[in-house]
């Protein structure tokens, strides 16, 4: 069974963490967040939210303007080689493979990282056969794909790791059973007893492996905590999704929706989706099938409201805050 490290001091502790870049842009804004070990955090957000700017932080790639990091207690930015030592990150971009095996570039990770050369190779192999890469292991770096090369700088990282495990978006260009495979690992990560942050895109797989998150918009956590209270009141709705024969339908749908919704409808090209309470699922389910069978909707699904939909309505199209509308934010979802 899985050891529950929930309740233990976090392992990393950000604090008011405020990041400006020159020229004034404003990448973090005042972050705080707490991992403790044994657990896996997401860091959700747009492109350009801050997510990498806050990991960069962490191992003293860049500098705070204002605001604390400490790793164990102790002060990352004060020593940043200290951070380096505790922390194992796999980074956005991919890692330079040319001339090297996955396997040669795994066991070399571990044997940096202080493993003896029989547990290097124990290692590597372990990693390789949990993630299905054997047809690969031993192919040269510039003939493989950029899957498999994603999948291989997450061995290299997790050959040793740290108690600190950082990853930025480890999923990218990965099929979707190595994928499944690469959770695995993920999970396996936390119940050694790191604590492993990671950055990702993919919000409903982050809904599925993830204990607690947080969702950067602008810079700013805009909502923190376990999916399950993120989705809050949500959690016991659902949402009635319907595909009409075009726009002007679908907008019209929207506009004077046939059942009663608990949050305003929204159509997107031919598409509506409206969120219900569960006692109106009977209504719904009636009125589509109606519609379907008159031929005037195409298809039509109901499901519970998932994370997902959360985000989007947190951070809505990603673009300035200002330009959006007001329903983006929930301040009340804030930790
Ligand atoms: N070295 C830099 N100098 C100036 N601005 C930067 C620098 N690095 C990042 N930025 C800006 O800081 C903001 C946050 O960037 P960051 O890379 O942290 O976002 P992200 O959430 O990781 O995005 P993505 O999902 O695309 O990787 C963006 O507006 C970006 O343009």
């Amino acid at each position: 069974m899985r050891k529950d490290h929930h309740e233990g001091p976090p392992l990393l502790e950000v604090e008011q963490l405020t990041k400006d870049y020159r020229r004034g842009v404003r990448a973090n804004d005042d972050i705080s967040l707490r991992v403790p070990a044994g657990q896996v955090f997401g860091l959700l957000g747009h492109n350009g939210a801050g997510k990498t700017t806050l990991l960069n932080q962490v191992i003293g790639l860049a500098r705070p303007t204002r605001g604390s990091i400490r790793i164990d207690g102790a002060d990352a930015v004060a020593d940043p080689a200290m951070a380096r030592r505790v922390c194992s990150m796999q980074p956005q971009a991919q890692a330079p493979l040319d001339g090297v095996t996955p396997r040669q570039a795994i066991e070399l990770m571990a044997r940096i990282r202080g493993a003896r050369r029989q547990q290097a190779r124990h290692r590597a192999a372990e990693l390789i056969d949990a993630l299905d890469l054997g047809s690969w292991a031993d192919t040269l770096g510039d003939r493989l794909s950029g899957g498999v090369r994603r999948l291989t700088a997450f061995c290299m990282m997790a050959a040793e790791p740290g108690r600190l495990v950082m990853l930025d978006e480890p999923t990218n260009d990965v099929d979707p059973v190595r994928r499944r495979l690469l959770w695995g690992q993920i999970r396996a990560l936390a119940d050694l007893g790191c604590a492993v942050v990671l950055v990702t895109h993919n919000v409903v797989e982050a809904e599925r492996a993830v204990e607690r998150l947080a969702v950067l918009d602008q810079g700013r956590v805009v909502a923190q905590g376990t999916p399950a209270e993120l989705r809050g009141d949500d959690g016991d709705r659902l949402r009635l999704e319907v595909v009409a024969p075009d726009a002007a339908a679908a907008e019209a749908l929207a506009s004077a929706p046939a059942v009663p919704a608990s949050a305003p409808a929204v159509a997107s090209g031919r598409r509506m989706v409206l969120t219900i309470d569960a006692v109106h699922a009977a209504d719904a389910l009636r009125w589509a099938q109606n519609e379907r069978t008159a031929g005037r909707i195409e298809e039509f699904s109901v499901t519970p409201v998932s994370l997902e939909d959360v985000y989007i309505r947190l951070v809505g199209s990603g673009r300035p805050r200002d330009e959006q509308t007001e329903e983006n934010g929930d301040a009340s979802l804030v930790a």
